[in-house]
């Protein structure tokens, strides 16, 4: 199992949701951020206005996929938050070791 986070611009939130619920992902935590990549927020355009402050408003997506479904969720991300434009995000993958569903019990990849 893997954590994939993304971080994207906030008016992708949308499309990316939708996308990723037809390529049947059942589950996300999504969370406001702030952040800055190699540009420092400074040549970023948000809301049509140049930004000069260090960091910029993103939206971080946190998702747990099996280890077979990352490189298929991951191409889904970026076909959808893609822009071309400068500040698009990033996506991080990183192992999970164990998920436990509250309600039942279940454990790891049954948890999902
Ligand atoms: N090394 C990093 N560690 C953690 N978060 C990062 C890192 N790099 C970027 N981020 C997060 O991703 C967001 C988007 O990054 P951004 O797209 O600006 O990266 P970039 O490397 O400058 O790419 P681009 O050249 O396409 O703008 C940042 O606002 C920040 O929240």
């Amino acid at each position: 199992m893997k954590k994939i986070e993304a971080v994207i611009k906030p008016f992708k939130l949308e499309d990316v949701k939708d996308a990723l619920s037809q390529a049947g992902v059942t589950g996300m935590t999504v969370s406001d951020v702030k952040g800055y990549g190699r540009q420092q927020g400074h040549s970023e355009l948000y809301r049509g206005a140049e930004y000069v402050v260090d960091f910029l408003p993103k939206i971080k997506l946190e998702l747990i996929v099996a280890d077979e479904n990352v490189d298929s969720i991951i191409a889904v991300i970026i076909e959808a938050a893609k822009t071309g434009k400068i500040g698009d995000g990033k996506i991080f993958v990183s192992p999970v070791e164990k998920i436990i569903r509250i309600r039942t019990g279940e454990q790891d990849e049954e948890a999902i």
